[in-house]
């Protein structure tokens, strides 16, 4: 087992945390400095051929050494992996990316202050993800520091003040990816009734959703204009977008993201306790 100021050790070995640990090794990070403590044999050995990192079910050998611990479990096992890890990690920074799971439980768990939890997504895969952060008060500048570089493998960050706003962040960036699939999914299955083949369809659509989202970044004009530029008076685009409106499609939308935020609300109090 090594020791040293760079080891990083995952507790869960899941989609977020291959999400993280693809961007660190891309960065450079050495793998032999990356443990995974996770309890399935199936997941473990698919991290060691995937990432050349070792993995193993015996929290103290995982995480003996680690100076910075990252808790990629989901919020329903957080309780459970804490009560095993604990005792092993004495003296580690921890970096949470479970949803809703309070900091305030992760430091009655835990015993320390020494806490920032990320709310990543899924596009970290490729270079481009959006993680949300925040820190409790006791954080040094060094340790968010340390954060921060971990999670720039992955992608763009931004801090929040409050740790209230994360639930927001999940709901928006968190658990956004799927929407975009979702707005992508329903684009393609609209050109396959248009006459387009799949194949097509996804490339005019998954382009688009890209292109679109370039413009957005590039350009600091209020999104409604970016809009209205596309909606040619008595056109196709306001004859969708009139439909889409009669249908209460955005109001949907903005409702779906206030259940998601609730929903990271009760996880925080149902498996926080
Ligand atoms: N997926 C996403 O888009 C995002 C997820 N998150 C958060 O990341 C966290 C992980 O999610 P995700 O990676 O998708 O989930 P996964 O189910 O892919 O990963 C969780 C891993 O933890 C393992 N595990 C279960 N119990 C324990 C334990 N006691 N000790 C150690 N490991 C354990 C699981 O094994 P098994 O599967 O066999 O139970 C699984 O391999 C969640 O808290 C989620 O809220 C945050 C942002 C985005
Ligand atoms: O669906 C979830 O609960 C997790 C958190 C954000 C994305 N996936």
């Amino acid at each position: 087992m090594n020791s040293s100021a760079s080891r990083i050790a995952f507790v869960g070995g899941g989609n977020m945390a291959s999400a993280i640990i693809g961007g660190l090794l891309k960065q450079g990070h050495a793998a032999g400095d990356i443990a995974v403590m996770e309890p399935f044999e199936g997941a473990r050995e698919r991290l060691r051929q995937h990432f050349g990192v070792e993995a193993s079910e015996q929290p103290a050998q995982a995480l003996s050494g680690a100076a910075l611990v990252v808790w990629a479990v989901k919020p329903q096992t957080f309780a459970e992996a804490a009560a095993a890890a604990a005792p092993h990690c004495a003296g580690a920074l921890h970096l949470s990316v479970a949803a809703g799971i309070r900091s305030d439980s992760m430091a009655r768990w835990l015993g320390t202050e020494r806490i920032v939890r990320a709310m990543p997504n899924t596009p970290a895969l490729v270079g481009r993800g959006m993680t949300g952060l925040y820190a409790r008060p006791g954080v040094s500048g060094e340790d968010r520091a340390r954060v921060e570089r971990v999670i720039a493998t992955t992608g763009e960050h931004l801090w929040v003040e409050h740790e209230s706003q994360l639930d927001a962040v999940t709901a928006l960036s968190g658990s956004g990816p799927a929407y975009v699939f979702y707005f992508l999914e329903a684009m393609v299955a609209a050109g396959l009734d248009m006459g387009l083949d799949e194949a097509q369809a996804r490339r005019l659509a998954v382009g688009t959703f890209a292109g679109g989202a370039e413009l957005a970044r590039q350009s600091e004009e209020p999104l409604a204009l970016l809009r209205e530029r596309v909606t040619s008076k008595g056109g196709t685009t306001y004859a969708a977008l009139t439909s889409l409106e009669q249908d209460g499609v955005k109001a949907a939308f903005q409702k779906a993201l206030h259940a998601a935020e609730r929903r990271a609300q009760e996880l925080g109090e149902e498996f926080g306790r």
